[in-house]
């Protein structure tokens, strides 16, 4: 099994919710997002093509999340929601028979991030 990833960086403004601390005010992150397929090389040689995979988390991830005020589109944007958002959106775009979405990690800050994968 081969595991193909590519990282991406968006910017955007959150605050928490039924949450009491700093992280209730409105407050802005530069995120950093890595994205994870796992497959087996197809004719081409290749699990996907970086490319693409640009082109997919560009198109449904990035176009939505950077320079957004996060909350207008997840209700509790913690890492943790955002990272399964990212991957629920992702996750039936790259499925097919030599390839499927692994995992999601996302930073919000340089030394705090979460990991989401789906169980077997
Ligand atoms: N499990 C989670 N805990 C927290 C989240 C989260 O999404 N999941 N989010 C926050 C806040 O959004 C906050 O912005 C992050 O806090 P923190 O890691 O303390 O960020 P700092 O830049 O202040 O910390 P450094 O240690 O300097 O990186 C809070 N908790
Ligand atoms: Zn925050």
């Amino acid at each position: 099994m081969y595991y193909v990833t590519k990282e991406f960086s968006f910017d955007a403004a959150h605050n928490l919710i039924r949450y009491h601390g700093k992280c209730e005010k409105l407050h802005g992150h530069t995120y950093k997002l890595r994205v994870t397929v796992a497959g087996k090389p197809d004719s081409e040689g290749m699990v996907i093509d970086f490319i693409e995979l640009k082109e997919v988390v560009r198109n449904e991830i990035l176009r939505h999340l950077d320079h957004s005020y996060i909350n207008e589109i997840i209700e509790q944007p913690t890492a943790e929601n955002i990272a399964k958002w990212i991957f629920d959106r992702l996750k039936h775009l790259i499925n097919d028979e030599h390839r499927k979405l692994h995992e999601i990690t996302l930073w919000e800050t340089p030394t705090s991030f979460v990991r989401y994968l789906e169980e077997e």
